[in-house]
């Protein structure tokens, strides 16, 4: 993961039970406000193309399907490193451009080695992904093959039912054994807030992994029922905020599952932009975790380059 020089990773403090148990979230000021942050503010022309193509260098370009080949996987890396047409590149006045990251299975993980040859960074989901429910040795070990195989970037599953049973040691002891089987690779955690029911269990579970040591914290597998979503997202980038603000750490978030439109991407840069500034527009602060978005991405920033729409098949899909 590229990153500032003075850049100082997160590392673990104990867990703080009194903070974590004090810890509120008023829904409906949550909700009106990403309703306002949805509707208020809109970037037009250049500054909308340049937005985009900030969506795209924030990207986790993803493949997470049971039918996943090596050959799927080998294309969805020529897509990373070349993720806009030529013609629209010139357009647009850019040079290189690629995306964040890209966001594999373990087993894909040496297909992705093989393209990339280190030019990108390379994500795996391990840990049981997507319910983690196998036993910690096994999640442990499949970290440590997975960064043996070449994965820079980890992104592990919480176990669920440590928030549902309000088990925060559980979770915190959880977090710092994944953090440690990481080593220099760095640890995404994914809280699948679809399934801890309230926006307080998200706050907990945010802070429990940021004290633990977690690099970034993500919204979803994209396999829950519901996954990234405005509110959850103001929920935990306030709670990054703060976590901030005791710490002086900066943990990076990634919204990810079903953020399939220009719009909605355009709408969690707002978010970020508006609570946490200009430091968390960038790759080493902010991923989004998407399967389908480049293309549409691309069919605005034809839009804008020619006046005119292309079907979304006309555009290569990984
Ligand atoms: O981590 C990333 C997600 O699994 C991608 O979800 P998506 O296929 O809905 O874009």
């Amino acid at each position: 993961m590229s990153q500032p020089l003075d850049f100082k990773r997160n590392v673990a403090m104990d867990l703080d039970l009194g903070l974590i148990n004090s810890l509120k979230v008023n829904r409906n000021a949550a909700d009106r406000r990403a309703a306002s942050l949805a509707n208020r503010r809109t970037v037009k022309k250049e500054y909308q193309a340049a937005w985009l193509v900030r969506a795209i260098e924030c990207m986790d370009l993803t493949t997470l399907s049971g039918d996943d080949t090596p050959g799927r996987v080998e294309r969805l890396c020529m897509k990373a490193m070349r993720p806009l047409r030529a013609d629209l590149m010139a357009a647009l006045g850019l040079e290189t451009l690629s995306t964040g990251a890209v966001c594999v299975y373990h087993e894909m993980i040496t297909p992705a080695v093989k393209v990339l040859q280190g030019r990108l960074p390379i994500a795996a989901v391990s840990t049981a992904f997507p319910a983690g429910l196998s036993s910690m040795e096994t999640k442990l070990r499949e970290i440590e093959l997975s960064v043996a195989a070449g994965a820079t970037e980890i992104d592990i599953v919480i176990t669920r039912q440590h928030v549902l049973l309000g088990n925060w040691q559980a979770l915190y002891n959880e977090m710092v054994a994944y953090r440690q089987a990481c080593g220099d690779a760095h640890v995404k955690a994914i809280l699948a807030t679809g399934d801890l029911v309230t926006l307080e269990n998200v706050a907990k579970a945010s802070w429990v992994c940021m004290m633990a040591g977690a690099d970034f914290i993500k919204t979803s597998t994209g396999k829950e029922g519901v996954n990234a979503t405005i509110p959850v997202s103001l929920v935990m980038v306030r709670a990054i905020r703060d976590y901030h603000e005791l710490t002086g750490f900066q943990v990076g978030y990634k919204p990810a599952g079903g953020v399939s439109t220009a719009k909605s991407a355009l709408q969690y840069l707002t978010v970020m932009k508006e609570e946490l500034g200009n430091d968390w527009l960038q790759p080493h602060l902010f991923r989004i975790g998407a399967s389908s978005l480049l293309t549409d991405i691309e069919r605005q920033l034809e839009h804008y380059v020619t006046g005119n729409y292309s079907a979304a098949h006309r555009h290569a899909q990984p």
